[in-house]
């Protein structure tokens, strides 16, 4: 169920504040305050088991934090599954997961909004294949995205080809819509640098397109090249909150590592 109050143009895409996420015993997020604006890329960096794919989890309603507040565009929400969070214009990459192996690319690409034949096979639920590679080569060339053919079934693909479409097809679902928020866990894990490339120029084509995106890494230069913002974690808690400006890839690591001290404590 979303819950309304009101709305605000300056509001962030996205906002999470006080927000706190128990698995059993172990206290996972602790008072997390987070937002995103649109068209501004957040670095979420932290070391291994510092909260950030909880957080993303929390983010995109596949977990229900224990206590705080989500809100999108300034109206408060509650997203009590993934499809409500989606319905709200928040995408999560899910990578190769979500792929439909047996199919091609712009099959995967076509998902959910699929382009039916004319009348009467398309009242019957036959799709139009040839429009359908034709919208997808297009978002692709738009998006700067170079894969294989529109015709290849993914299961002929490798994994960094199928990351690309994963991640693709997100950003095509989220494009245009003004309260889009991208969230990326890890979307360039077993990339090569061909592909990495491509993921970093697709990420800053979805902020110049107004996308609020969200990107949990631990590749630091993909991080540094795309970043407007990082946010440490460190057990749980938010320990830095750092403008590129400030931001150098000596002191991202002291904040990752914890050597140096909290600006937020
Ligand atoms: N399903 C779970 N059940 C119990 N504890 C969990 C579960 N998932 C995560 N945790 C714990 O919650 C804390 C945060 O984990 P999380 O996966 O969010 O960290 P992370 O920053 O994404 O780590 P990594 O960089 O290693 O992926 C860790 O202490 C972890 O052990």
């Amino acid at each position: 169920m979303i819950a309304m109050t009101s709305t605000t143009d300056a509001a962030p895409a996205l906002r999470l504040s006080g927000i706190d996420m128990h698995y059993g015993f172990v206290r996972a997020l602790d008072q997390i305050d987070f937002h995103v604006m649109n068209g501004e890329v957040v670095a979420l960096l932290g070391d291994n088991g510092a909260g950030k794919s909880t957080l993303l989890k929390v983010m995109s309603g596949a977990h229900q934090p224990t206590a705080g507040t989500i809100e999108v565009h300034g109206r408060e929400v509650e997203f009590p599954s993934p499809s409500a969070a989606t319905h709200a214009g928040i995408q999560m990459v899910y990578q190769d997961l979500a792929l439909v192996e047996a199919q091609d690319i712009a099959t995967n690409l076509t998902l959910g909004r699929e382009i039916l034949r004319k009348p009467p096979l398309g009242w019957l639920g036959f799709v139009d294949k040839k429009a359908q590679r034709m919208r997808s080569q297009a978002d692709l060339d738009r998006l700067g995205v170079r894969t294989a053919a529109m015709t290849r079934p993914v299961e002929m693909l490798s994994g960094g080809q199928r990351q690309v479409v994963a991640l693709a097809r997100s950003a095509t679902r989220v494009s245009g819509e003004r309260s889009g928020v991208m969230l990326l866990d890890e979307p360039t894990a077993a990339l090569g640098y061909e592909q990495t490339k491509q993921v970093e120029s697709l990420i800053m084509r979805m902020a110049d397109d107004g996308i609020a995106c969200v990107l949990v890494t631990h590749n630091l230069p993909l991080a540094m090249e795309v970043s407007s913002r990082f946010v440490v974690l460190n057990r749980g808690r938010k320990y830095a909150d750092i403008p590129k400006s400030e931001a150098s890839p000596e002191a991202l690591v002291g904040w990752i590592t914890g050597a140096r001290p909290s600006m937020f404590a």
